[in-house]
């Protein structure tokens, strides 16, 4: 089932919670709305839902406008973060229960419930655990018994706020794998909330960036990823350092650190450059496109990799610079707390004070090697 909305907004009192915006999923779609605490995610979930009216706009389930339609009419299946599983009943019977309220006429058999009930336990594997009660399971448990109630009505939208919210990581990620696997087997469409940018850009076919209200970015996981289309995206997409310059005849200077960009008119202007973490290339001495001296603040080992802490040395920068490596490289490099190095970014992304909102992809080094490429 496809889903459109059209002009959606809500307020609640003076309060702009969605301001009007458009997006159309496809059929099959998993869709991930992803944003910060109070950017509108949940309230443009309820929407879809039913459980919230919006104040303007148009919703349509293929060629169905469904914005008067009751909740119970749009046969749509709900996931709550906190499980929301009927205590006082078993695993089987809070899968049954969405099938048990159906209006007498559309309800199945009772060993068609049956039936279907051990069907979905089975996708879920947990049919051992039918007799249990809730409380006898574990959260990533819960939340597959919660997916099994909300899948038995055999919706075609299924929507999710925040369903692995509570889960410690190491079930979160299984959970998350799992979903999507279900989802490629049943190919109900999707809409799912999260503030995890991992979970989003894993799980989703697109993500959906919103912010106070309003959509950034609507992109498969791999091009948000590449080419972010505002600051908000890249702020909030993290694990991104951030150089304020200013152009100085033929380079970007802020205080004893400069970059040479290459030789495009956008480029010629005050800005702000983003630089990720793992897109930084580190060494003894600068060169004559980058000078970014730091002094190493620390090495942590994270898992497979090392995450070195930087803070500029002879030039300001609001927050410490991060840079990712292997272990291998941080050896081969020397690094330690305490070592004196310098930056040379190999990919930045670059907001002119002036001109587009959208950034300019640059890399270094930006000439071919044995022409300008030399130390300093
Ligand atoms: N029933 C309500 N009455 C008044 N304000 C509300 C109501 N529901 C939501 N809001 C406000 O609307 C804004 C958007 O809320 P919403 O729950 O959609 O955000 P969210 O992106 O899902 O946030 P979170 O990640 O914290 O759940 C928030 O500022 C919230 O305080």
């Amino acid at each position: 089932m496809s889903i459109r909305l059209a002009n959606i907004s809500k307020k609640f009192g003076q309060f702009q919670a969605l301001s009007p915006l458009n997006l159309d999923i496809q059929e099959g779609e998993m869709i991930g709305l992803l944003g910060p605490s109070g950017s509108g995610k949940t309230t443009l979930l309820r929407i879809i839902a039913g459980l919230e009216g919006a104040d303007s706009g148009q919703l349509y389930f293929g060629d169905r406008d469904v914005t008067q339609v009751h909740v119970r009419e749009r046969r749509v299946g709900f996931v709550f973060q906190n499980y929301a599983l009927f205590r006082h009943m078993t695993v089987a019977e809070n899968v049954a229960f969405g099938l048990q309220v159906m209006p007498r006429k559309q309800r199945p058999s009772a060993a068609e419930i049956k039936q279907r009930v051990n069907q979905l336990l089975e996708t879920v594997q947990l049919a051992h655990l039918a007799q249990r009660y809730p409380e006898q399971l574990s959260g990533g448990q819960k939340q597959r018994i919660a997916l099994a109630r909300a899948l038995a009505t055999q919706p075609e939208v299924l929507l999710l706020d925040e369903p692995f919210g509570a889960l410690d990581a190491k079930v979160r990620k299984e959970l998350r794998r799992w979903l999507r696997s279900l989802h490629d087997e049943l190919k109900f469409t999707s809409v799912f909330v999260t503030h995890d940018q991992d979970e989003a850009l894993e799980l989703s076919d697109r993500v959906v960036v919103m912010s106070n209200g309003h959509i950034e970015q609507i992109n498969a996981p791999a091009e948000l990823y590449a080419q972010p289309n505002s600051r908000f995206v890249f702020d909030f997409l993290g694990n991104v350092n951030v150089l304020n310059v200013d152009w100085q005849q033929d380079h970007w200077r802020n205080g004893e650190a400069f970059l040479v960009p290459p030789e495009q008119t956008e480029l010629q202007q005050n800005g702000v450059l983003y630089v990720r973490s793992h897109e930084l290339e580190l060494a003894d001495k600068p060169n004559s496109q980058a000078c970014l001296p730091f002094d190493v603040v620390a090495v942590t080992a994270i898992g497979a990799e090392a995450r070195v802490e930087l803070a500029p040395r002879g030039w300001d920068s609001d927050e410490l610079w991060e840079a990712t490596f292997s272990h291998q490289r941080v050896k081969q490099l020397g690094l330690t707390k305490g070592s004196q190095v310098f930056a040379t970014p190999q990919t930045g992304y670059f907001f002119g004070e002036q001109g587009a909102t959208t950034p300019s992809r640059l890399n270094w080094p930006f000439l071919p090697p044995g022409s300008l490429v030399f130390d300093i």
